[in-house]
């Protein structure tokens, strides 16, 4: 893991499916940032019953329909923020809405945002074959990750759900009217670099050279 220079603080953001979960896995392995996913927040404060969510069952509407509300994530978020004031970090899942872009200015300012660009055709044929193990989060591709008992999770061997927006066409959408006005947002203050391709596995090595220029 490189070490760094000073504290970065990085955004990780692209359209569901897009491959930001997979990437920011392999960023964390190569640079020392620490990774802060808000499906992860969520689903810690969910497993743990402490705030906002007073039983599973809600989350789970949330979770499966819709986007959680602006001020109840950006209130998560930034308390886990405030903890790693002199810590480097990667933000993976927020912000989703322009509301919780500045938000998270008003307290930090990003110093770079890697936006990963998939075409909606790949990104669909992605979705289509995904599958979730809904408590702890973690996603398969039946063709790019399958587990290795069809339909079962590799780790505690419960059932895999394909969730409501996995449905590509509503999540898409949701994505393109509510996150893409984020992107503009950092286009403006200068910092958003875009990477294009269909394939992870030809993006990251563009991410990973220009983490290295920049860190
Ligand atoms: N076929 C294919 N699937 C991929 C590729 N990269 C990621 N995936 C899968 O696509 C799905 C979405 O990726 P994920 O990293 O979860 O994206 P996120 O929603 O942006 O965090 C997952 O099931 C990944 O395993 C790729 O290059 N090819
Ligand atoms: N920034 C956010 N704003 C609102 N809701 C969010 C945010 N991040 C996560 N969520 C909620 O948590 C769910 C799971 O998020 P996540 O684990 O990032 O999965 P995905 O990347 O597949 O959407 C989302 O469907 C949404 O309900």
């Amino acid at each position: 893991v490189m070490p760094l220079q000073k504290i970065f603080r990085v955004i990780i953001m692209g359209a569901p499916g897009s491959g930001k979960g997979t990437v920011s896995a392999r960023i964390t392995k190569s640079f020392a940032l620490k990774h802060i996913s808000s499906g992860d927040i969520l689903r810690a404060n969910i497993n743990s019953q402490t705030v906002i969510f007073p039983n599973t069952q809600l989350f789970r509407e949330y979770y499966m329909v819709k986007l959680v509300p602006d001020d109840v994530i950006s209130r998560l978020i930034l308390k886990d923020l405030r903890a790693l004031e002199n810590s480097s970090w990667l933000l993976d899942g927020f912000p989703r809405t322009v509301a919780q872009a500045e938000a998270l200015e008003d307290a930090y300012s990003a110093d770079s945002v890697v936006n990963l660009d998939v075409p909606f055709q790949t990104i669909k044929q992605r979705l289509t074959s995904r599958w979730t193990h809904l408590p702890s989060g973690r996603v398969y591709n039946t063709d790019f990750n399958p587990p290795k008992v069809p339909g079962l999770d590799d780790v505690t061997g419960e059932p895999l759900v394909q969730r409501d927006d996995d449905s590509p066409t509503r999540r898409l959408k949701s994505y393109e009217t509510q996150t893409e006005p984020v992107l503009e947002f950092y286009r403006c203050k200068g910092v958003l670099q875009t990477f294009s391709g269909t394939e992870t596995n030809k993006i990251w090595p563009h991410v990973e050279a220009f983490l290295h220029v920049k860190l």
